[in-house]
């Protein structure tokens, strides 16, 4: 099934779909080095916890390339920290661009303290490192997808399922198929989907702008709602499952996502329908016990008081813009759907 590509790379040469410019133009930027991603994703031109990573190490992997003249392992590891810590910079709810950065500088530090690589050749595995994490996020994507659609329909005991989502996890916002979105693709693809049902996430509009693009363009049965409709529609289209993405997991199973999602557990909650998380391993830190530690990204007021540059809010007010919060582990009553299974929030283990 073609979906759509919100990165693509080869050979050093790295380009992103605009996704400011969705839906009314798909068009493709040049990311030459770390600034432009760092940019990029602070600005939102590419979204999504796992594409925000990829992005980030693939704008090193374009650097790196470059590099024809690696002198010594020393400045080429400290290169790399430098510019890792850069980009995890850009936005910090997200764990993934952390997470990323973290494996790829132990990588480098155990290059550094092995005497028989020399500098060219940790370059050299530096590099495949980086460009695996396309192949690799689509892959945990497919196993996402098979795992959460096999457990909606056990768990539902449906045979087709009314589903509804949240933000945008898709294609756009991944390497490739999505995560919770991704298994809203294996219900379709399987014949297992009567009707998927999703929010226009205010304030952004991730949801009406991205989901329902790519909704449109898969030829999924889809409606879009806005976000004060969600307990309407659960109680009249008699919604099964809820399915929404992650930008970090805690260890106890809490999760930052999308703002809106906790607000869809607790409906969810009231209307007795399994609420599901679906993330890759990326999206989970154990080095946080809980929620309570996640940063909230405040994102700006004009997104809030503007709709593109026209004010729809009463100039003056006071505004309140978080682009996150956390849904307590409890009311993940569905499980947390990942690559290696579906997985109640206290049999979370590190890997
Ligand atoms: C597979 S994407 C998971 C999450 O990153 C997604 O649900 C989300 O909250 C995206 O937020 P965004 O602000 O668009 O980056």
């Amino acid at each position: 099934m073609a979906t759509l590509l919100a990165i693509k790379y080869s050979a050093g040469q790295l380009e992103i779909l605009d996704q400011l410019q969705l839906p009314e133009s798909c068009i493709y930027i040049p990311i030459n080095n770390v600034q432009d991603a760092w940019a990029a994703i602070r600005e939102m031109k590419v979204r999504g916890a796992p594409a925000i990573a990829i992005v980030g190490c693939l704008s090193l992997a374009v650097e790196l390339r470059k590099l024809t003249d690696v002198e010594s392992k020393k400045d080429l590891n400290q290169m790399i920290k430098d510019k890792l810590d850069y980009l995890v910079s850009s936005r910090p709810t997200a764990v993934n661009m952390q997470l990323a950065a973290e494996a790829c500088v132990k990588l480098s530090s155990e290059l550094l303290e092995n005497d028989s690589v020399d500098a060219a050749a940790a370059r050299d595995a530096i590099l495949k490192h980086l460009e695996a994490m396309l192949e690799n996020d689509i892959a945990d994507n497919l196993a996402i997808g098979e795992y959460g659609a096999k457990d909606m329909v056990e768990k539902t005991g449906k045979s087709k399922l009314r589903v509804m989502t949240h933000c945008n996890t898709g294609s756009l916002a991944t390497a490739g198929y999505g995560t919770a979105l991704g298994v809203i693709r294996s219900l379709h693809k399987a014949n297992q989907l009567d009707h998927v049902y999703c929010t226009e996430t205010r304030p952004y509009n991730q949801g009406s702008r991205l989901t329902a693009f790519e909704l449109v363009y898969e030829k999924m049965p889809a409606t879009l709602i806005c976000d004060n409709m969600a307990a309407a529609a659960m109680k009249q289209f008699k919604i099964d499952a809820i399915i929404v993405g992650a930008d970090r997991v805690a260890a106890n199973g809490d999760t930052a996502n999308k703002i809106g999602t906790y607000q869809l557990a607790v409906l969810a909650k009231s209307h007795n329908v399994l609420f599901y998380v679906a993330a890759p391993f990326s999206s989970i830190d154990f080095e946080i016990p809980s929620g309570d530690s996640i940063p909230i990204e405040e994102r700006p007021h004009s997104e809030m008081t503007h709709t593109g540059s026209i004010r729809t809010a009463a100039a003056g007010i006071n505004c309140w813009n978080p682009g996150f919060d956390v849904t307590p582990s409890q009311l993940i009553t569905g499980g947390i759907v990942t690559e290696k299974g579906v997985f109640r929030a206290d049999q979370l283990e590190h890997d």
